[in-house]
């Protein structure tokens, strides 16, 4: 299938706005899920894991590949849950459009706001969903102004309701001027559309007209049509909608039931019709590895070959599935590549192409398409692979720190050895957790973004690879730094096997904006210290940064400067550098007035008003601070900061304190002293 033909698209959405049975029915309707999977019954296909379907929420992100009339749609399922924003930054990478879905009732909830503004940092077109429209307290058009408020987006309504909750029937379609409703009788397989009725008219002819105004904004040819009172004709608006909605400057809206099966094909047909093409958009930034110069490189078929693994999951029979973005080029089965990070080559002993609920083997994959590769051994998410005559690398993804950790004790040897395997096989699914051991106690610590994020991964390593282990309690990861710059001169002598070592350097360390990372620096002239001496002592310091001297976490934003250093021919040695550099960089720690960091998350609360008070002052007590608070129809939003720490368990605090009626997001913000 040509590019042309293809469509890579997301489908985002705040945790429980419908995005699963909206997904569910999209399978339905293009014919490749035979059965409506519902997520009540935790049978749906998207959800291939079994953990995922005991939770009822979609974690891991699969691409899943549908037809819609003569086009080619891959979906790349995305998580919802703020814990998993690495899934969905590594999803954002590879779509090159999105479904946003939002409940008609809920409107733009915090999490919302945050995949919207991950997708705006990866310029992701979009269309969105206004879905839920049968639920009672659903509010089409205060969700319209919520997107225009408070995402700053430019919505434009493609569709309307025809009433809503109980007697939500099925909407106005705004191109063709027509009132659709969906057969109850073949879930929604089927519609009937009829003329709009008398009673609605005037409101149809009022948001076709604001529709047009809006999409004249982009067009000469439509203005001068809207200004002497023409028609416009269909093909002229849709031209529009998709040109501006690929340019990012407009959003088209559409409505609907997913569970009451209305208002799903038009979405479809705007995928097709509004979401761009993978040769549409601009060619991909990458950097060529041999020539170290970065580049830009055209979509095209007949190019050198470029991937992206965006994913990858365990099979225990294939072993690693490597979901791969193709962006150039041409990569075929019972070939070898190249995986240009790791400098290897890799054999793609297959291809698969993954459907909801089977796979199908195929030949090969071109430039715009999404398929599975089985062979490669080495491959982590994020590496490029390509040929080895023209070595590029596609640009990396974002990953946030990992704040939080927990010990975890293998009960056996044998569980130990398996506790092992399971770490490897995961940190090449997630590049998002880090296992480390405790210098001191020898625990093994693994550590992630949330609470859930954490909870997923043990339960995986329980469930999936069958190690007994004892786990901690979750703790925050902190940082060290520094407050103050200080000078520090270290002397190294040690005889060894015979023979004596020395080494003199002076460092100076002082505290960088929060944020700036470690830096590492030389004034010593190369005429004085030689290049391989600079080197070790570069080292040692970045050795000794992986643990602070207060209580072992990593040392963050430190600058530190070799300002002087003596050399003495007959007893130097980079062993001797480099220890002088450890030793002198702990020592200049300890003068360096110390501190211990910790993580302040964002958090934003939704609750009835009523509750208000007793979360503020439950959120005070926990160290939080409010910024404010904000009122929706339905609910209040209370944002604020506060340390991690201290915000353990407060799923089971605030549910207990709203009557299970109000829901938190929280996310990483930064590192900061911790207080006391
Ligand atoms: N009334 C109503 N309920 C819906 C509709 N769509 C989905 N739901 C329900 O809303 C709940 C959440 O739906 P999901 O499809 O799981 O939502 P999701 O966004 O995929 O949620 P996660 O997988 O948890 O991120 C389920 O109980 C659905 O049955 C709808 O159109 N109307």
């Amino acid at each position: 299938m040509s590019q042309k033909n293809m469509r890579n698209i997301g489908i985002m959405a705040h945790i429980d706005a419908g995005k699963t049975t909206t997904t569910e029915r999209i399978l339905y309707y293009t014919g490749k899920s035979h059965r409506i999977g519902e997520v009540d019954n935790g049978n749906a296909t998207m959800d291939w894991m079994e953990q995922e379907q005991n939770r009822g929420i979609t974690i891991v992100s699969a691409a899943t590949t549908c037809y819609w009339k003569d086009h080619q749609i891959n979906i790349i399922d995305t998580p919802g849950h703020v814990d998993f924003t690495a899934e969905v930054e590594r999803s954002l990478r590879v779509l090159d459009g999105a479904v946003a879905v939002f409940c008609a009732v809920g409107g733009v909830e915090p999490q919302s706001e945050t995949v919207w503004h991950q997708a705006d940092r990866y310029e992701v077109p979009r269309i969105a969903y206004i879905n839920k429209m049968d639920r009672t307290g659903a509010d089409f058009f205060e969700v319209i102004k919520e997107i225009r408020e408070k995402l700053g987006a430019v919505p434009v309504p493609l569709a309307l309701p025809i009433g809503k909750e109980n007697d939500y029937e099925g909407n106005i379609d705004l191109l063709l001027m027509k009132e659709i409703r969906w057969n109850p009788d073949n879930q929604g397989e089927t519609f009937t559309i009829s003329d709009i009725a008398p009673e609605r008219q005037e409101l149809a002819d009022e948001w076709r007209e604001s529709m047009i105004d809006a999409l004249s904004a982009y067009s000469d040819e439509m203005t001068e049509l809207f200004l002497e009172g023409e028609d416009v004709p269909l093909e002229l608006i849709q031209k529009v909608i998709r040109q501006e909605t690929i340019n990012r400057s407009i959003v088209p809206i559409f409505t609907g039931s997913s569970l009451k099966n209305k208002g799903v094909q038009p979405v479809l047909d705007a995928v097709i019709n509004f979401l761009p093409a993978p040769d549409d958009l601009p060619p991909v930034r990458c950097h060529h590895s041999k020539k170290d110069e970065d580049m830009l490189l055209e979509r095209d078929e007949n190019g050198p070959l470029a991937g992206l693994i965006f994913k990858i999951q365990q099979d225990k029979e294939a072993g690693p599935l490597c979901f791969v973005r193709v962006y150039s080029g041409e990569l075929k089965s019972g070939t070898a590549v190249m995986n240009i990070d790791k400098k290897k080559r890799e054999r793609v002993n297959r291809l698969l192409r993954m459907h909801s609920n089977h796979h199908e083997q195929i030949s090969s994959v071109h430039a715009g398409d999404i398929a599975v590769v089985i062979g490669m051994k080495n491959a982590q998410t994020g590496d490029t692979i390509g040929s080895e005559g023209y070595p590029i690398i596609l640009e990396k993804m974002n990953f946030p720190d990992p704040v939080i950790s927990v010990a975890i004790e293998p009960k056996t040897i044998s569980d130990q050895d398996k506790l092992k395997s399971a770490l490897e096989y995961l940190k090449m699914e997630d590049p998002t957790f880090t296992a480390k051991e405790n210098e001191e106690t020898g625990q093994l610590i693994i550590s992630g973004m949330g609470e859930l994020h954490l909870d997923v991964l043990v339960t995986r390593i329980k469930d999936e690879y069958k190690v007994a282990a004892n786990i901690g309690n979750p703790q925050v990861s902190y940082r060290e730094s520094i407050t103050q710059a200080v000078t520090h001169t270290e002397l190294f002598s040690k005889v060894l096997g015979g023979k004596e070592h020395t080494a003199e350097i002076t460092l100076k360390i002082e505290p960088l904006e929060r944020g700036s990372g470690n830096r590492f620096t030389s004034e010593v002239k190369k005429t004085v210290l030689p290049v391989d001496f600079q080197e070790a002592v570069e080292r040692g310091i970045r050795s000794s940064m992986t643990s602070g001297t207060l209580m072992g976490y990593e040392t963050i934003d430190i600058g530190v400067t070799l300002t002087a250093a003596g050399f003495n021919e007959l007893t130097a040695s980079e062993l001797a550098y480099q220890s002088a550099a450890s030793l002198g960089f702990d020592n200049a720690l300890r003068k360096a007035a110390p501190v211990l960091l910790e993580p302040v998350m964002n958090v934003d609360i939704m609750c009835p008003a009523e509750y208000v008070g007793d979360v503020i002052s439950s959120l005070t007590q926990r160290g939080g601070l409010v910024s404010s608070i904000e009122s929706r129809p339905a609910f209040e939003l209370v944002i604020a900061q506060a340390p991690l720490v201290k915000m353990f368990g407060y799923t089971t605090t605030l549910r207990s304190q709203t009557q299970g009626r109000g829901t938190f997001a929280m996310e990483f913000s930064h590192f900061a002293a911790k207080e006391g």
